[in-house]
């Protein structure tokens, strides 16, 4: 640059400086929680039941999926992992932040450790939910999490930190890529006769249609970015391997009453279907799923895996994207452009497929729940006295 001309704005980072996170001073791993021994499971039900009329046999059922693996989800170890990945990560890049977990379901819950963050003095933090689509039990449910979470600070007398959640990230190339190299080595473990021929099953938990239909700010989001996402990946799929497989996407661990609809069809009828139509071999992904949690290694690894054995139809699962270091980065990139546009930047957004980059904050009615409406953070018009 000549000496004469002086930049019209700040100069940037010198290189090699950390990067910058304001105004952000901590981040925040949010998850579901999960059992971690046989005592902890009727309890970790209770709260996850707690007002939403799930039929006592079904907590019966799923209690005994949780004692067949000893009465301890996976999920609070993958969480650790996740959240020390996290901090490694962040640390090799430079960046000097405090990382907290904290659960909607289960110890260490968000309510505690907010309050701690609070104690600590942490003014505004960034969150980062294990949950990649829009809908109620996977977005807004957290977002309401988060605002109890104020709340219980307030009540504690501290001031909470302001708390912003990251847009949905089912599209982001670091959720992408992972997914995409999981169906590859899935596709590899087959054998060689059927993989050409093979589908592609996609896989995510099942919602009630209601949930589904006024899900994101238009309704159907839920749906519609997994649908987004398994394009994406058939593509690449495509272009690394020359085939364009077949593909669907099907649902698993169906809850509530048999009487409300919830989004089908299953998994396990979906396998005998491909089956009866002749279809050779089956990779299931499970892109619902950011790690290998319960209902992949009971409602997949044990049930759907089972349902293909029976029909003497090969299938293999994919993996999820657990702490893959593309997965870990993408918690980082998406720190650093929020950070970007919260100081008044518009920042570069990493992402693939058709639907685009989705909304930092979402509209007052987005993933609406048409049973009660509870106080949220992350909202574009937060009302007055209610929301946080
Ligand atoms: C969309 C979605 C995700 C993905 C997004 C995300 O990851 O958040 C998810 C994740 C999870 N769901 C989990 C566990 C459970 N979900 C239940 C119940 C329900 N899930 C629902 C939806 C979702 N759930 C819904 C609409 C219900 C009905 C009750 C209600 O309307 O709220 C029940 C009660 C029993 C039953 O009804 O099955 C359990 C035990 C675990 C922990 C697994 C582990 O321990 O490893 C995880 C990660
Ligand atoms: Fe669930």
């Amino acid at each position: 640059m000549p000496a004469d001309v002086t930049p019209a704005a700040a100069p940037g980072p010198a290189p090699g400086a950390a990067p910058d996170v304001s105004p952000y001073d901590a981040l925040l791993l949010v998850g579901f929680g999960g059992p971690e021994g046989p005592d902890d499971v009727v309890p970790f039900l209770e709260n996850v039941t707690r007002g939403r009329g799930i039929p006592r046999e079904r907590l019966v059922e799923v209690g005994q999926h949780y004692q067949l693996f000893g009465g301890r989800s996976p999920i609070n170890d993958q969480n650790r992992a996740l959240l020390a990945a996290i901090r490694e990560d962040l640390a090799a890049a430079g960046i000097d932040l405090p990382v907290y977990w904290g659960n909607r379901n289960w110890d260490p819950y968000l309510d505690d450790v907010v309050t701690e963050m609070a104690r600590d003095g942490v003014r505004r933090a960034a969150a980062f939910v294990t949950s990649a689509y829009s809908s109620y039990s996977s977005c807004r449910q957290y977002r309401e999490n988060l605002a109890g979470a104020r709340i219980a600070a307030e009540e504690a007398g501290l001031e909470p930190p302001v708390l912003d959640r990251f847009r949905v990230y089912f599209n982001h190339p670091g959720f992408v890529g992972p997914n995409v190299e999981a169906v590859l080595t899935a596709l590899e473990e087959l054998p060689a006769e059927v993989r050409d021929a093979a589908r592609l099953v996609f896989v995510t938990h099942s919602i009630p249609t209601s949930m589904n239909d006024v899900s994101g700010p238009e309704g159907d989001a839920y749906r519609t970015q997994h649908l987004d996402l398994a394009e994406v990946i058939v593509a690449e799929v495509a272009a690394r391997t020359g085939v364009e497989h077949g593909w669907d996407l099907v649902y698993c661990s169906r809850s509530g009453p048999p009487q409300v609809p919830w989004l089908e069809p299953d998994v396990n009828d979906h396998l005998e279907a491909l089956h009866a139509d002749g279809v050779p071999g089956v990779v299931m992904a499970p892109i619902g799923f950011v790690s290998d949690h319960m209902e992949v290694i009971y409602d997949l690894d044990t049930e759907a895996l089972e349902t293909a054995r029976e029909l003497g139809l090969p299938a293999t699962r994919a993996g999820t994207a657990g702490v893959h270091p593309d997965f870990v980065a993408l918690v980082r990139d998406l720190l650093l452009e929020r950070a970007a546009v919260e100081r008044g930047g518009s920042p570069e957004r990493a992402v693939c497929g058709a639907l685009g980059p989705r909304w930092d904050r979402c509209q007052p009615d987005c993933c609406a729940n048409a049973r009660r409406d509870l106080p949220v953070v992350g909202s574009a018009a937060p009302r007055p006295g209610f929301d946080k």
